[in-house]
């Protein structure tokens, strides 16, 4: 199984999803933003956390211009599949490959500890090897993760059953709790908090290994 994770300058997360992905079995490249191509099939890209060029305009409005980000979105049409973890949320909301926006945090600070979320939904592969409801935790770092939508789109998440995590005590203002959504062919996702923050006992905890454990088994099978 192939994996791609995007480097922007800025970006200090790629390497930590780098070794998540190579842990869980996965073969490993890593794309400077300027790239106009990603690797010949490549099966899932990784857009990681960071600081992509500084947060200047909104956090991830520059990155989701670069010239790789065209190819992202492309692979995403196409059927691939995408993790962008917290800045890489902000950047996949950016090029309109997941709905809603990501503010400030209601209470205007940067926020950085574990914290507890409940798996939404099993229905996905990046999901199916965590029980439904069950509490994970999780470590977020961010200072824009209050993650907003309209409440039609609210219900579009919530019929389709797309809400991936959510969070046990909200600590950003996110609009139902919202950790996690996920696209519409289920091949997106965008979380704030960090699974590949928690891969390692040294990291404090382990409960971000079964989304990269499920991702690389289930597109070995593919
Ligand atoms: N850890 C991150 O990716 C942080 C994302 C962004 N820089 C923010 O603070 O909201």
């Amino acid at each position: 199984m192939k994996a791609a994770v995007i480097v922007f300058p800025g970006s200090n997360c790629d390497r930590d999803m780098a070794v998540a992905f190579e842990r869980a079995g996965a073969q490993v490249s890593m794309v400077w933003h300027k790239d106009t191509a990603l690797p010949d099939d490549v099966d899932i890209v990784g857009v990681p956390g960071g600081f992509s060029f500084g947060d200047y305009l909104r956090c991830g409005a520059i990155a989701a211009k670069s010239p790789i980000s065209a190819s992202i979105k492309a692979h995403a049409e196409r059927g691939g599949y995408v993790l962008g973890v917290c800045n890489g949320f902000q950047v996949l909301t950016e090029t309109g490959l997941l709905p809603g926006a990501l503010m400030r945090n209601a209470n205007l600070k940067f926020v950085c500890k574990p914290v507890d979320l409940k798996v939404e939904t099993t229905q996905s592969d990046f999901t199916s090897d965590y029980d439904a409801g069950q509490v994970i935790s999780i470590p977020v770092a961010h200072h824009d993760g209050n993650y907003t939508v309209d409440d039609a789109t609210l219900a579009t998440l919530r019929d389709q059953d797309r809400i991936a995590f959510s969070y046990v005590d909200n600590p950003n203002g996110s609009t139902a709790d919202i950790a996690g959504v996920l696209s519409e062919n289920r091949r997106v996702l965008g979380m704030m908090p960090h699974p590949e923050r928690a891969v390692d006992a040294a990291h404090g905890g382990t409960d971000g290994v079964a989304m990269f454990r499920s991702l690389v088994a289930s597109l070995e099978t593919a």
